[in-house]
């Protein structure tokens, strides 16, 4: 079925087909009509299914059939969970819409809430984070939902994840009763059923994939791998060496972690380029991460969950997971990534021998195909040494290699299910001098713990305490910063409300992805976070460097490893994942090239920043400041004019408050700051807010 298969506007029509969309994925056949009809919709399908588009074409529908103008203020609603979501939905819309003369803005945060709050009036389509918005419909005078037509809830499950239940519940509040909602989630989960039964009025179920035999796509090959926790890091540069034509993603369970084995990768110049993506850089710095690896095709991209769901990032070959996601729905997440429309791709998870059973029988009961493989240990490189030899020249390096040990096993004592995370089980010293780290650190909350453990549960809980005992010696060091991990584990999930909080804390995937508020007050950390990033100018990496063109990562990797010679030197049992290029591919470029089949060759002649896969930050910067440019003009003549008036109100002022006259002051000084922007060429406007471009 074709898009021109339904009763869809002209506009609409053309605004897809300029984007190169023609036929409708499952999920849309089945969503866009019933939408169209009025109907409130849970939709749930597949990751990479194209969800999006099956609540942007109805929305865009909706208010043209109203024809709904600026004057109508607020038709459309598109909460989305993070920043980066909302900004690449907020790109769809702009492309798809580009033909009607609504206008949509962007509301996530990290700007002041009164420059925002002097915007949000004139918006007819608006998307946005959760947090942020409560903050306007608490504190925005201008902000009115009262004509609101459609509500959308993007990424549903990862919005309740990310604990905004209650966030939720009041912002539907505050919504008019008489409206569409349209729900759209990648996994049905319990809460996700909740939230429908509070905002969806006799909701249709469309539910693509219900009956499939798999919840992942059939495009998707999955396999695991046992190892020990101390053969991690070596596994992952084995595998990266033997994937150098590739583009991968590889989760892992903290910042902490990423930011250490990113720096220590960069110095082991594995052979194509390292990034790094997580929740404690800048906004503009991942919006910079993310585009540079769009733009590769071969890299690798070290992240944390943050990237873990609606990202769409295109040619995605790999999804390595060095540390065992929360649950199965994580999972289903990450390796999301990969094998997006009808794309194929490979997932691998690295799971510690604790951790096997229990993954391994989650994963089956939510219907995903993994199998294990086995790796010939002897075939893996070993760089213990230099890594040893990196933290000895570099006390930098081996603090954040410390951070990295402690915020890996905080990450495992937070986890819930107590049956496949078990941190008494991990061998720490062997653990530490994996990361090149001579001696374990101190780790105080585990010392904690175990005297707890000895107190409290010396009757059963004799197993947690002979692994306590087999690792007390290696808590050597001290390592600040964990103190605030309270001592009152109990082997089992008790105090899951408080964990869960230290966990969310722990991926900083919850407040430092989407919500500006806590983003502007930045802690004592999050500022060295900062710091540590203009640091990282230093390494010749990626982070910073605009032209991601002229770049060049570690193509002259001159180290002594001669793992390159012989891609089938790391031969797998069932399979040979570490050989897959020599074997599977014998163009591998194309393969990375061929994305997204349909739409490449005329995205190549059509303006890059339509460009699905990415965002143009240059160009994207060039049109705002143009436009800036134009809007600061305007803006100066209604100041003058505001002026004018003033100047004739002059005698009132007298009796004015000092509240009144400091927001007049306010109010002028937003002259040079203006942050609206008009597309003209398509007439659709742009209230930009939290991605600050013009830095
Ligand atoms: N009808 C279509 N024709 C061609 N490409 C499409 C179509 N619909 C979606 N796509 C492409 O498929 C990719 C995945 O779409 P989208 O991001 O909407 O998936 P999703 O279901 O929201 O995934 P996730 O659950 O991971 O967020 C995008 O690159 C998008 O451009």
């Amino acid at each position: 079925q074709r898009f021109s298969d339904f009763p869809l506007s002209k506009k609409t029509l053309k605004g897809l087909q300029e984007a190169q969309y023609r036929l409708v994925t499952e999920i849309q056949r089945q969503t866009i009509g019933l939408a169209l009809q009025g109907k409130d919709v849970l939709g749930a399908a597949k990751t990479g299914s194209g969800k999006t588009l099956a609540f942007i074409v109805p929305a865009l529908e909706l208010l043209y059939r109203h024809q709904w103008t600026s004057a109508d203020g607020l038709g459309v609603l598109v909460i989305s969970p993070t920043r980066e979501l909302a900004y690449q939905t907020f790109k769809v819309l702009r492309k798809v819409g580009r033909n009607h003369e609504f206008s949509a803005g962007l509301i996530i945060g990290g700007k002041d809430l009164k420059e925002e709050s002097e915007r949000i009036h004139n918006i007819n389509m608006l998307i946005c984070t959760p947090g942020r918005l409560l903050q306007h419909m608490d504190e925005t005078s201008y902000f009115y939902a009262s004509d609101l037509q459609m509500l959308v809830l993007d990424e549903a499950d990862r919005i309740l994840d990310m604990g905004f239940a209650d966030t939720m519940n009041a912002i539907i509040e505050n919504l008019p009763k008489k409206r569409q909602t349209l729900l759209f989630s990648a996994t049905q989960t319990k809460s996700v059923k909740d939230l429908a039964r509070l905002s969806l009025k006799d909701p249709e179920y469309v539910w693509v994939h219900e009956k499939a035999k798999f919840s992942t796509p059939a495009t998707l090959d999955q396999n695991y791998v046992v190892c020990e926790l101390q053969q991690k890091v070596n596994m992952l540069y084995s595998f990266l060496r033997n994937h150098l034509k590739k583009k991968s993603i590889v989760f892992f369970a903290s910042c902490k972690e990423v930011q250490y084995l990113f720096r220590v990768f960069c110095k082991l110049q594995p052979g194509l380029p390292v990034l790094a993506l997580h929740g404690k850089q800048h906004q503009m710095k991942r919006m910079e991460v993310y585009t540079c690896f769009v733009r590769k095709k071969a890299a690798v991209l070290f992240a944390t969950d943050i990237a873990a769901r609606g990202l769409d990032f295109p040619a995605v070959n790999w999804v390595i997971q060095f540390d065992c996601p929360e649950d199965a729905n994580t999972y289903i997440h990450r390796v999301g990534r990969t094998a997006r429309y009808k794309e194929g791709g490979e997932a691998l998870l690295l799971l510690l021998p604790s951790e096997e059973k229990g993954m391994v029988e989650q994963l089956s009961q939510r219907k995903v195909p993994v199998s294990e493989i086995k790796i010939n240990p002897e075939k893996i490189t070993d760089i213990q040494k230099r890594m040893q030899a990196f933290l000895a020249q570099d006390q930098e390096l081996k603090d954040k290699a410390q951070r990295c040990f402690v915020s890996y096993l905080r990450s495992v004592y937070l986890m819930k299910n107590k049956e496949v995370f078990d941190v008494f089980r991990l061998p720490l010293a062997e653990y530490a001098l994996s990361l090149g780290l001579a001696m374990a650190p101190r780790v105080r909350f585990l010392q904690k713990v175990r005297k707890q453990l000895c107190v409290n549960e010396a009757a059963d809980g004799t197993d947690h305490l002979k692994q306590t005992e087999q690792n007390k010696n290696t808590l050597l060091i001290n390592e600040e910063g964990v103190e605030k991990c309270e001592t009152n584990f109990s082997g089992k999930a008790s105090d899951n409300k408080t964990k869960e909080k230290e966990r969310r804390k722990e991926t900083e995937e919850c407040s430092a992805s989407s919500e500006g508020a806590e983003e502007s007050s930045a802690s004592e950390d999050e500022l060295k976070e900062v710091s540590e990033e203009e640091e990282e100018k230093e390494v010749p990496v990626p982070g910073r460097v605009p032209n991601p063109d002229s770049m060049q990562f570690f193509e002259d990797d001159d180290d002594d490893d001669d793992d390159t010679e012989d891609l089938d030197l790391l031969t797998v049992k069932r399979r040979n994942v570490f050989g897959v290029e020599a074997k599977d591919n014998p163009a591998p470029v194309s393969l990375v090239q061929q994305w997204p089949p349909v739409q490449k060759s005329s995205l190549m002649k059509a303006d890059e920043e339509n460009d699905a896969s990415g965002i143009n930050l240059d160009k994207v910067k060039e049109i705002l400041r143009e436009e800036d440019k134009f809007d600061k003009e305007e803006y100066r003549k209604k100041v003058k004019e505001k002026h004018r008036v003033i100047c004739k109100l002059l005698p009132y002022y007298l009796s004015w408050t000092k509240a009144e006259f400091s927001d007049l002051v306010t109010y002028q000084s937003y002259g040079t700051q203006l942050d609206v922007f008009e597309f003209r060429d398509h007439s659709v406007s742009h209230c930009e807010n939290g991605l600050d471009f013009s830095g």
